[in-house]
């Protein structure tokens, strides 16, 4: 059966609407309506979200609104905050908000608090963090920490990687935090060069601990310290955050070093939980309190503002009607914002690993598209890279510009210019330039260069204004886009939070491992895996 929402009267309003709507262009949806920003855009807990440059109108959002209410969102978040096995093809849960919960209101999973056990996780946290900090905690050398690795990849990577590039200009100064993720041994080592083993710590990051890359470069890691520290050494330099605190043991890292999370936390929402633990070291627990209370600010938002004013809603409307009227494929994150980089990186894990699915909750396709690609890189630098085919290439590319009003590294001249960039770009793209304007501009010397200056503009975007790159408005951004994704799943029928199409590749690799290492025969394989095995043979 295909996706029941698509059945609703509302669908079918909305794709008459759509077709009534075609060859509309955003410059006379603009010229006509000098109220359009006033009545397109959203304005809550400090974060200005503009949409009057989507493709869309009053009634548009009326009826996408009417959409929500027959997909049962409400329903879907009040399962959710109930502890229930939403992730039904796990059996799992879906509590990462306990995580910044705020209050002293149990949440339940499985008829239990689970706040007690995410307080004292926290509290562990804190005290690693004051110790390595404060100079408390020595290497086997007893000198104190200078550098923390973080080994993790994906949800253990992602999130605390992103984070602490955003947060940058909280840095806390005695320390260097580094990521390591990939298995090409040059992450690792290209890392590890220029530091020394006695004031290097390792965060071995993962919620299995089996993970491939990890575990392997948590074992070369570990061979790079004991090299020139001995085995002893590695209680003070290692440390784990997993939900397998088992496969920690026998990793050799001390019990007491392992800083636990919980099956109810997925991978990539697990930024709040203790994956969180290199972003604290690398910017003082205080600034992780701080990011944690602006995600329960927007869990608190999205659960209680009406649909009209919510944000997470908006976004996921928007999307679905980018989606599955307009026919978008991809969506461009473009923050301008240095500290953002890796935002479009943390959102293709969360969105494309969460809604990248065409199977719905009843086993069947859903019968319609879902998650577009999500990509990007900060403005200004795609402007001079990608930009010309957002402006000219004839796709539809959705844009989600995110800007900051006030800036985190405050340069005299920078920040306006980053501002005027973005809002130029927004607006070029909603405009286009008409073959008369185009005409005009080269004038009668060069007539031929008219048709290369034409920009054909409607091309739909959002702007995301936060008050400035800190802890708390970027705990907001982040559970913005959670919840976005999570009402996406709700609308579009699916499972947001298994990830069954990650593991066949692992499967092969596994399979493929011994053959490569020569302990196997190429019998079976494909005539181009098998080529390509025996052209790599020494
Ligand atoms: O944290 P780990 O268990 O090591 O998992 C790391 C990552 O790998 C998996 O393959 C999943 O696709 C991701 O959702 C997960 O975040």
């Amino acid at each position: 059966m295909t996706n029941p929402l698509t059945q609703t009267a509302a669908w079918a309003a909305l794709t008459e609407h759509a077709a009534a709507m075609r060859g509309s262009h955003l410059r006379d949806l603009f010229a006509s309506d000098p109220r359009r920003f006033a009545s397109l855009s959203l304005e809550a807990e400090g974060l200005l979200l503009d949409y009057s440059k989507q493709r869309v109108t009053t009634e548009t959002l009326r009826l996408l609104r009417e959409l929500w209410r027959a997909a049962d969102v409400a329903g879907w978040q009040a399962r959710l905050a109930a502890g229930e096995a939403i992730n039904h093809t796990e059996q799992r849960a879906v509590l990462h908000h306990a995580l910044r919960h705020q209050h002293c209101t149990p949440v339940l999973f499985e008829g239990r608090d689970v706040m007690p056990d995410v307080h004292r996780v926290l509290a562990h946290m804190k005290s690693f963090c004051d110790a390595i900090h404060g100079r408390h905690w020595r290497g086997a050398t007893g000198e104190p920490i200078s550098d923390i690795v973080n080994i993790g990849i994906g949800g253990s990577d992602l999130g605390p990687r992103m984070a602490t590039q955003a947060l940058a200009a909280h840095r806390h100064r005695d320390v260097r935090v580094h990521y390591v993720a990939n298995l090409d041994g040059a992450d690792l080592a290209t890392t590890l060069d220029g530091l020394q083993p006695r004031t290097t710590l390792f965060v071995v990051a993962s919620k299995t601990f089996t993970t491939q890359e990890t575990m392997q470069n948590a074992h070369s890691a570990r061979a790079w310290l004991t090299a020139s520290l001995g085995e002893a050494a590695v209680e003070r330099h290692f440390v784990a955050v997993s939900t397998n605190l088992e496969a920690v043991a026998a990793f050799g890292i001390d019990p007491v070093n392992a800083f636990e999370f919980w099956d109810w936390v997925g991978g990539r929402f697990s930024l709040w939980s203790a994956i969180g633990l290199p972003l604290a070291l690398a910017v003082g627990f205080a600034n992780f309190t701080r990011l944690l209370e602006g995600a329960a600010a927007m869990d608190r938002h999205f659960r209680e503002a009406p649909v009209d004013e919510n944000l997470p809603a908006t976004l996921a409307l928007l999307e679905l009607w980018n989606t599955n009227f307009l026919g978008a494929e991809s969506r461009a994150v473009l923050p301008y914002s240095q500290s953002l980089g890796l935002l479009s990186r943390y959102l293709q894990q969360l969105e494309m690993e969460s809604n990248g699915k065409q199977v719905g909750r009843d086993g069947t396709p859903v019968g319609h598209a879902t998650c577009p690609v999500v990509w990007g890189e900060p403005g200004t630098n795609g402007q001079h890279a990608f930009y010309q085919l957002i402006h000219q290439g004839g796709r539809l590319i959705p844009c989600d510009f995110i800007a900051a009003r006030r800036a985190d590294f405050a340069l005299p001249g920078h920040h306006e210019k980053l501002l005027a960039n973005c809002f130029a770009q927004s607006e070029a793209l909603m405009r286009g330039k008409t073959p008369v304007e185009a005409q005009a501009e080269v004038g009668a010397a060069q007539p031929a260069l008219a048709p290369y200056k034409v920009f054909p503009g409607n091309q739909p975007s959002t702007t995301l204004l936060l008050p400035a790159i800190e802890p708390y408005t970027l705990g907001q951004l982040v559970a913005l886009y959670e919840h976005k994704t999570f009402a996406l799943g709700a609308l579009w029928n699916l499972n947001s939070f298994d990830q069954w199409g990650v593991e066949y590749g692992k499967q092969l690799a596994s399979r493929l491992l011994p053959i490569i290492e020569g302990k196997a025969p190429t019998t079976g394989l494909d005539s181009s895996t098998a080529g390509l095995i025996a052209a790599c043979k020494p």
